[in-house]
């Protein structure tokens, strides 16, 4: 059965054509997943069909009866919820909060406080339902990515969804953590509820999906059925028919160990989320850094980059300590950061691009206190063209760009600082399949001019993908260092399970 029909649905931004003239049905008990470029329009449609936008024409239908969706409101009432990108969970509330954040609070009888007994019992019925066992005791901010998914799909469950909207849901999730969700999405499905499915992960789509619709610069261009998928197929059809290009494999030579460019000793930080951090990073390597969500990766990085306090240990730059490390100074001795949220931490996000790409080189730019206007132009026209971000022009503020070109940006920034040390944390996070190579090439390419590459990801085989070495994190701590020689997803996730075992028992 048709939930929900979309009938020549167009969205203009300006002079910007985001959507144009869109056909699509979705069906009960589907799941119907949108591919395409960064930018071609996918988080657009999905804004319309949750009251977010407007279209600027077209019309919609639910179960077979025109609906006007003019604000979130009207799209939750037609029971259609969506899981965006980006959290949409009160960090200090906990689960429970979160969990009646759309809806009104029982009361106790006379209306005199909240009947948290209520709220608690129902809670348990809807997680016992749905099969989701996650704390809700606890702080948002102290849970899992995976926990926080699910709390978010509990949510829109408890509002009795029909049409569920994932947004690339496991942009941050390990495997075992997306094995989790695919499950419960397959018993959401089983249950009827049609789920619009968004990833630029084309083996997970091609797995979990009934359909799959490409969208090509704001137009639909086919919808695929479940037995012709194939990534070849999606691929030929999001991109004109142009071949994906593909990225050797390097690490056959070995580190010399005389280019140390950055060194790690016994690093500890304050919060104790980093307990002992020990790595090496060479010239000319790209060390990948994998571990389960909440190993201390991303801490490390913050760490090192002065954006964590340290109470133990020694970072070293070409065999000097770095003492106090501080964003100005890590930059000052050629390390950039590209980190994970990029919304948070490296984005300005109502300045324009080129405002936010020049702001850590501002000083370079300066000719006897005035901008060069012309060279900055030059830098930043560079960096688009080399990302082929898509924007009206490098005045467009960065928060109208797609999620995907918002993290181009960010890439454009770290570039222009010139660095040899690039420290990424998920750097492909969101971006498209054409991108993610073109990430890997420049930075395969940077390496192979001696510059040191650490690559954090939750990919694991991104990580073997690209790496000469795989720094393996746990419970705070690096546990292991592997030559990226046929080494295999499972050696690298034995360790990790088995030392997270071990800490369990000490
Ligand atoms: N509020 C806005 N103002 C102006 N332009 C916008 C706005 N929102 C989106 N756009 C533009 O519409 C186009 C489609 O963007 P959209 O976010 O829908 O792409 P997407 O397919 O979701 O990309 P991604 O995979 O990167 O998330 C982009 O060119 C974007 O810059």
């Amino acid at each position: 059965m048709v939930l929900l029909q979309m009938k020549q649905i167009s969205k203009v931004f300006g002079d910007m054509k985001a959507l144009n003239s869109i056909n699509l049905s979705i069906e009960q008990g589907k799941i119907h997943s949108l591919v395409g470029e960064n930018g071609a329009g996918k988080s657009t449609l999905i804004k319309i069909l949750t009251g977010v936008y407007q279209s600027t024409s077209g019309e919609l239908f639910c179960e077979g009866s025109k609906v006007d969706i003019k604000a979130p409101k009207d799209a939750q009432q037609l029971g259609i919820h969506a899981i965006h990108q980006d959290r949409q969970l009160i960090p200090y509330f906990n689960g429970l909060e979160n969990l009646y954040l759309n809806d009104p609070y029982p009361l106790k009888r006379g209306l005199f406080g909240i009947n948290w007994r209520k709220m608690k019992a129902e809670a348990e019925l809807l997680k016992r339902k749905w099969g989701i066992d996650i704390p809700l005791d606890i702080p948002a901010f102290k849970m899992t990515p995976s926990e926080q998914t699910l709390l978010e799909i509990l949510r829109a469950m408890n509002s009795d969804s029909k049409i569920l909207v994932l947004d690339e849901p496991t942009a941050s999730l390990s495997d075992k953590e997306s094995e989790l969700l695919f499950s419960f999405i397959e018993r959401l499905k089983n249950q009827g509820v049609a789920i619009i499915y968004i990833s630029h992960r084309l083996e997970e789509v091609i797995r979990i999906s009934d359909k799959v619709s490409v969208l090509t610069g704001g137009k639909l261009t086919t919808t695929l059925n479940k037995d012709e998928l194939s990534k070849e197929l999606i691929i030929h059809h999001m991109t004109d028919g142009e071949a994906l290009r593909t990225v050797e494999k390097k690490h056959e030579k070995e580190p010399n160990n005389k280019d140390i460019l950055l060194q790690v000793n016994d690093l500890r930080t304050k919060d104790q989320r980093v307990k002992k951090a020990d790595f090496t990073l060479h010239s000319g390597e790209i060390l990948g850094v994998y571990g389960l969500a909440g190993a201390g990766r991303t801490e490390t990085l913050e760490a090192i980059y002065g954006l964590r306090s340290i109470d133990h240990g020694e970072i070293r730059y070409k065999g000097k300590p770095i003492l106090k490390p501080s964003p100005g100074k890590m930059l000052q001795n050629g390390i950039a950061m590209i980190p994970e949220n990029r919304h948070e931490e490296a984005l300005i996000m109502s300045n324009t691009i080129k405002d936010n790409m020049t702001l850590p080189i501002i000083s370079s730019v300066t000719d006897k206190g005035k901008i060069n206007k012309k060279k900055e132009d030059t830098l930043v026209d560079g960096e688009m063209e080399r990302f082929k971000i898509k924007a009206t022009s490098m005045k467009q503020r960065v928060a109208e760009l797609s999620g995907g070109n918002q993290q181009k940006v960010v890439f454009g920034k770290a570039l222009l600082t010139e660095p040899n040390i690039y420290m990424c944390d998920e750097p492909t996070q969101a971006v498209d399949i054409m991108t993610r190579t073109e990430i890997h090439m420049f930075l395969k390419k940077q390496s192979e001019l001696g510059d040191g590459v650490i690559f954090v990801s939750s990919d694991i085989n991104e990580i073997l993908e690209i790496s000469d070495r795989v720094l393996v994190f746990s419970e705070g701590k690096t546990v292991s260092v592997l030559e990226n020689h046929n080494l295999t997803t499972n050696e690298i996730l034995d360790i990790c399970y088995k030392t997270k075992m071990e800490g369990v028992a000490k």
